[in-house]
């Protein structure tokens, strides 16, 4: 299980950091097979899951109870669990709360929060307390209300210049790692340069320190519009279609289950079911 000093160590020596969201035992438990470096339990879950239409319904309890079965699925992976909607705004009694029930109920390795701004102090306490954290600049999904969509971010020079110093002020508050979303190419590799922690990308161009991708996006499972960034490796919505069309079909027309799957009794057992022998 790779620690905050080895995600260190992977930026400096300029091996890329794999990184993938995992919501549950199966896609835990896959990804720790394939070694990803460090699984996410994103609060994406709530669009790719739960079928909310943001991050901003999702709750602790949510977060809790996807992290704990995403750790029984991944047991020597890290992991990193987001900290949902205004679970770290309140005060920084509450945040310290929050993140160490996600903390001591999950097992996580450390937290995720979005943003900087207001969020800096926060960072601050949670790293003092013991908590790692790992911030999310540019995208950040649970201010969709407030960004007014989806969008790029940092785009012209003010905004670069805002993004690059809230990145450092992420850093000096104590997070170990930074997530970029949906940023210029350039503005993110000047911002890997800057940094001594490692950044990790999603729709950040190639020059961050590693990458991070939505696991339903990355297979097509269950998603039917990717944004640009995601580029789909697989396609389970036609496997997962045909498998499931296919039972439909079996069912209806009695195909399944043959005798190869079947249990079967003796025949003279069978007859005592009528009383006839005991
Ligand atoms: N399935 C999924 N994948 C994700 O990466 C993801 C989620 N859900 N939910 C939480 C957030 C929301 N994210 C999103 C959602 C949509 C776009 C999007 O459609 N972006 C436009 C860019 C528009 C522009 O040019 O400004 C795109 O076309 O990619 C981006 C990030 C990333 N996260
Ligand atoms: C998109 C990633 C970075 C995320 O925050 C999530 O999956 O919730
Ligand atoms: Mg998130």
């Amino acid at each position: 299980m790779k620690s905050t000093s080895n995600f260190l160590k992977m930026k400096n020596e300029g091996e890329k950091i794999v990184m993938l969201t995992a919501y549950d035992y199966p896609s835990a438990k896959l990804a720790e097979q394939v070694d990803v470096d460090i699984i996410l339990v994103g609060d994406s879950l709530g669009m790719v899951v739960l079928g909310y239409d943001s991050t901003v319904p999702v709750t602790m309890e949510d977060m809790i109870h996807h992290g704990k079965a995403v750790r029984r699925g991944a047991k020597n992976t890290s992991i990193v669990v987001d900290m949902p909607f205004m679970s770290y705004h309140l005060s920084i009694k509450d945040t310290l709360l929050n993140g160490a029930r996600i903390m001591q109920e999950t097992g996580a390795n450390a937290v995720k929060v979005e943003g900087a701004d207001e969020v800096i102090e926060h960072i601050k306490a949670l790293t003092r307390a013991g908590i790692p954290v790992v911030a999310h600049l540019g995208l950040t999904p649970q201010s969709v209300g407030v960004l007014g969509g989806y969008k790029v971010q940092g785009k012209d020079a003010m905004a670069a210049r805002k993004l690059m110093e809230d990145a450092k002020k992420c850093e000096e508050a104590g997070a170990f790692m930074l997530v970029l979303e949906c940023v210029p190419k350039q503005l993110a590799r000047e911002i890997s340069q800057a940094l001594k922690i490692p950044t990790i990308g999603i729709g950040a161009g190639v020059e961050t320190d590693g990458q991070v991708l939505v696991y339903h996006d990355v297979l097509m499972y269950g998603v039917d519009r990717l944004a640009k960034f995601v580029k789909p490796f697989a396609n389970m919505n036609v496997e997962v279609q045909k498998g499931l069309a296919e039972y439909v079909s079996e069912v209806k027309k009695a195909q399944f289950p043959t005798d190869a799957y079947s249990f079967t009794m003796k025949e003279e057992e069978l007859l005592g079911l009528y009383g006839g022998k005991s």
